[in-house]
């Protein structure tokens, strides 16, 4: 990211008739990626190279920086730098070579001591975003269990007979821990029974999957969730949480490729996802599917930006 496009969107509003430090904003405190302190990297992918080929409603690739525009304005009374580290474009249709570069910019934010943290793109992210964390683990010979939670209305369990899409990345990851004798340790939460078919709810029942349906996601089931969350989250070592918009309901978050009629609401998220940010296994996350052609004045960017501030804070 050039230096002129940093500026323009790392803008918003400014307060300074407050107490400096309680009135700080992300956009006032987040950098360029710079050697130094760790802190939360953003990393953008603009790809939609994925719902293409999954015959979804293309847009995107267009997502990150329209979410870090929403993300700019943000209060962030953290003592936690926050980095920018910049877009990886999906090229033409090359999605295998932009998952390559996306899993070497996220392992390099790792080791670098970061929380990367990425804004999607299609869910095709989520494969790049794994192989991230998965390839720094082996880097720093690390044979620990990563938990995957993924809060998403689609199992994404597709076969990748025919090349990989948004609807892949999970089953292409359970396919690599095969090869490498790992455990495959998915938990997948908000599923629709409407919009997933009996062979991908066979294929999550084959593959040992946790899921729970969008219609047994209620509040008055929070503590029960909880207790079942928190199970998963006790048999893995480290964690990677996934946020593909379309978990949310549709009058929540109308710009997405696939809307979900039902959905679950952030009542029932933001909870959970402070369970999965509480004991320190979370080393990586990202937020997929926001699709700008579809939102209605910005409401779906802003249900993402909630999401992130509760994935940060
Ligand atoms: N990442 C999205 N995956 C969904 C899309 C469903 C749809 O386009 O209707 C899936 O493949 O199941
Ligand atoms: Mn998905
Ligand atoms: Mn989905």
């Amino acid at each position: 990211m050039s230096e002129l496009d940093f500026k323009q969107i790392w803008q918003g509003r400014v307060d300074p008739e407050e107490q400096a430090d309680l009135a700080s904003r992300l956009h006032q405190v987040i950098k360029p990626l710079e050697d130094g302190a760790a802190g939360t990297a953003l990393i953008g992918f603009c790809s939609d190279e994925g719902v293409r080929r999954n015959q979804g409603r293309i847009g995107a690739r267009q997502a990150p920086d329209l979410l870090r525009r929403a993300l700019a304005n943000l209060p962030w009374p953290f003592d936690r730098h926050a980095y920018d580290a910049g877009n990886v474009t999906c090229e033409g249709r090359e999605l295998e070579a932009a998952h390559r570069a996306l899993a070497d910019r996220v392992k390099a934010c790792l080791s670098a001591g970061h929380f990367p943290l990425v804004l999607g793109g299609g869910h095709e992210v989520a494969f790049g975003t794994w192989l991230g964390l998965d390839n720094y683990l082996d880097s720093v010979g690390d044979n620990t269990r990563i938990g995957i939670i993924n809060f998403d209305a689609h199992f994404d369990l597709r076969l990748d007979t025919n090349g990989c899409s948004s609807g892949t990345p999970f089953y292409q990851i359970a396919r690599r821990c095969e090869e490498k004798g790992a455990e495959f340790k998915y938990c997948c939460l908000g599923v629709s029974e409407l919009s997933n078919t009996p062979a991908l709810f066979k294929r999550a029942d084959e593959l040992g999957v946790l899921y729970r349906k969008d219609a047994d996601m209620n509040l008055h089931q929070l503590n029960e969730i909880k207790d079942q969350l928190q199970q998963f989250i006790d048999g893995c070592d480290v964690l990677y949480l996934t946020i593909d918009l379309d978990v949310l309901p549709a009058s929540v978050a109308p710009g997405v490729s696939a809307p979900a009629p039902r959905g679950v609401g952030l009542d029932v998220l933001e909870p959970l996802i402070s369970l999965i940010r509480q004991d320190g296994k979370l080393k990586v996350a990202d937020i997929a599917e926001y699709n700008p052609e579809y939102d209605i004045d910005n409401w779906t960017a802003r249900a993402a930006a909630r999401l992130v501030y509760s994935i940060v804070k």
